[in-house]
């Protein structure tokens, strides 16, 4: 587990953040600018002076100067020694590891970070989305006991936040390494979170798993898109006919030009909009999946629209907008059980 407090004042702002989790996985600090993520994010590391306490697993933290923490730190951008190859600069701290700590295996970090072909490179001829995963790779092979990465896509252009996003997915989980993951993007967060810190004026404001915080009508993941949901599961080998498989809890998903390689584990976004409700299934429709849900419960959003939290067989959670009338007509109601026709499912990438 771990558990943070602390409470700092600056002039003009006040942190005042607690939360208590798991200590695996990625968790996302999400907020607004100026919410005060960084700031936390400094706490955890030892960079801020603040009120409070720290625990990693049984051990109290709070008090121990930076070093002693053993925290792999990421910036927005990364700082790496130009002057030294991506070799020297992944091995910097790795060298000086003190006795008595397992080293990381170089191999296998330069392999999950796909650097291998670019460790002879000067670190100043490289990309910024290269440049990044080499200072993922050089914290990583510090054998940080947590490791904080704040914004580290947020200074890269689209195209490469695109490269580099399969790179960081799954690296906490391979790493055996809890990631706490600092954004402002919904999109970050729907792709690599295992939970998320809701941050709003110095405050934690919620702290939930990923599909838990994607259910809440309100949650603020949803400001500029709108509801949706993502759902865990494996890809699999396109069809000739263009679609490919999304195997999740037993059930497939259908999807269309996913354009990524089949066998792996993935994550789609099903937007709420494009999700309808019948009370059996329909036949003659160009839908392509059709799938039971077991509704949980129904927000009234206001403006004649209903959105329905429901309940897929396994268990993920499924969100469909539907108008009011609609609700009525169908008597939609908690615990009903119905069918979800989606029309559009896209692999968050
Ligand atoms: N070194 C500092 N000295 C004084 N005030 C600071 C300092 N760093 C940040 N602040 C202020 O503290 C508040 C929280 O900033 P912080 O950088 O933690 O927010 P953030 O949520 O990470 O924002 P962003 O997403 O823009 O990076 C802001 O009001 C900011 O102006």
């Amino acid at each position: 587990m771990i558990s943070a407090r602390f409470k700092l004042v600056r002039p003009g702002f006040c942190l005042d953040a607690a939360f208590e989790q798991p200590s695996t996985g990625v968790t996302a600090l999400f907020g607004p600018s100026g919410c005060g993520k960084t700031t936390l994010l400094r706490c955890l590391a030892g960079l801020e002076r603040a009120d409070g306490e720290l625990w990693l697993n049984g051990e109290s933290l709070h008090g121990l100067p930076v070093h002693r923490r053993r925290f792999g730190y990421v910036f927005q951008e990364a700082s790496l020694f130009n002057h030294l190859s991506v070799r020297d600069n992944l091995l910097y701290g790795w060298r000086r590891l003190p006795k008595g700590i397992t080293r990381p295996n170089v191999n296998e970090v330069v392999g999950w970070l796909g650097l291998s072909h670019l460790l002879a490179q000067g670190a100043a001829s490289l990309s910024g989305g290269q440049r990044q995963r080499v200072a993922i790779g050089r914290a990583l092979l510090t054998a940080p006991r947590l490791l904080l990465l704040d914004e580290p896509l947020s200074a890269l252009d689209t195209q490469a936040k695109r490269e580099i996003l399969p790179w960081i997915e799954g690296l906490s989980a391979r790493a055996g390494v809890p990631v706490f993951y600092v954004t402002h993007a919904p999109d970050e967060v729907e792709r690599l979170a295992d939970r998320v810190i809701f941050m709003a004026r110095g405050r934690t404001t919620q702290v939930e798993p990923l599909q838990q915080a994607m259910a809440r009508p309100d949650s603020t993941l949803f400001v500029e898109q709108g509801a949706a949901s993502i759902l865990e599961g494996t890809l699999e080998a396109e069809l000739e006919d263009g679609r490919t498989p999304f195997a999740f809890n037993g059930q497939t998903l259908w999807l269309v030009h996913a354009r990524r390689q089949g066998g792996e584990r993935a994550r789609v976004r099903i937007q709420a909009s494009d999700v309808s409700l019948a009370l059996a299934p329909v036949a003659g429709v160009s839908i392509l999946n059709q799938l039971p849900l077991r509704l949980v419960v129904l927000h009234q959003l206001g403006e004649g629209r209903v959105l329905v939290d429901g309940k897929l067989d396994g268990g993920q959670r499924l969100l469909a907008e539907v108008s009011a009338w609609s609700a009525g007509q169908l008597g939609l109601h908690q615990g009903m059980a119905c069918y979800a026709l989606i029309k559009a499912v896209a692999l968050v990438n």
